[in-house]
């Protein structure tokens, strides 16, 4: 984790070489869970490792690359890999093989309520949140007003947020993970999705926030979803990379797949 002023970089890349990670299955030497799990029509592939354990391999030899005004969108089935391909890029998962190199700041916006500290207020949260996002003292204060009053949580503010409801938290933690330039963004789509009316609010600081990202990666169900955000994609297929290019294409391929 970087503490410190974010020093942005004018063209961000982010690529994988041959990238494998892999998830050990304890008690995997059960039949019937074997059985079941070979059943299954979607996910990763079932392998054993040296010491005869079930492992998923939640992805295999994918090698992608990114750069500047790549918008890109992952696609595919329940269990294709999307996820885990996030979380390697965010260094969140060590691959078993191959390697995530990366030019900019990675900012995931997963778990953007990670570190909350439910007995400190929320300005001390702002505060804190904000080191962990790689600000530094004095940009945080710069953005204080902006934060404050995108959440509308007024004396609030002052409070322990252990006091907050969900939406007041949701509030708060949003704020503050779209309070900066990202360089390269990885997102699942619920940010973008949008319903409660708060969303619609959110939508707009959304907006601003993915448009001055370097790189975005979007892991997204929607095809409406995609083909707003995105200009190209990834089509992942049990754990594998089955195509990848220019936004409407692979969604035509992927379509015309589920279609059939
Ligand atoms: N922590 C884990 N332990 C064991 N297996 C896992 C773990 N996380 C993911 N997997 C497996 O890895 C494979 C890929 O899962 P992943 O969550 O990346 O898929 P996904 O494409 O994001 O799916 P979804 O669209 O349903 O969210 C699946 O087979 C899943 O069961």
């Amino acid at each position: 984790m970087t503490i410190g002023t974010i020093n942005a970089v004018e063209h961000s890349e982010l690529s994988l070489k041959n990238v494998s990670v892999s998830f050990p299955i304890y008690h995997g030497g059960s039949r019937s869970l074997k059985k079941s799990l070979l059943f299954r029509s979607s996910g990763g592939q079932l392998a054993s490792d040296a010491s005869q354990r079930i492992t998923v391999e939640a992805l295999r030899n994918v090698s992608l690359g990114f750069r500047t005004g790549d918008r890109v969108a992952l696609i595919g089935n329940n269990g294709a890999g999307k996820t885990t391909l996030l979380r390697v890029m965010a260094g969140i998962y060590e691959p078993v093989s191959g390697e995530v190199r990366s030019r900019g700041r990675i900012s995931p916006m997963f778990d953007i309520s990670l570190g909350i500290d439910g007995d400190i207020s929320g300005y001390d949260n702002i505060r804190l949140r904000g080191l962990i996002l790689g600000l530094s003292a004095k940009e945080i204060e710069e953005r204080m007003e902006d934060i404050t009053a995108f959440t509308e949580l007024g004396d609030y503010l002052d409070i322990p947020v252990r006091t907050y409801s969900s939406g007041m938290m949701t509030r708060l933690t949003f704020a503050v993970a779209t309070c900066f330039e990202p360089e390269i963004l990885l997102m699942d789509e619920w940010i973008v999705a949008g319903d409660a009316g708060f969303l619609v609010k959110a939508q707009h600081r959304i907006e601003n926030f993915v448009e001055k990202a370097g790189i975005l990666v979007l892991a997204s169900h929607s095809t409406e979803i995609c083909k707003r955000w995105c200009n190209k994609a990834v089509w992942m297929e049990r754990g594998e990379v089955k195509l990848t290019g220019d936004i409407d294409m692979v969604l035509d391929s992927y379509n015309a797949v589920a279609a059939a």
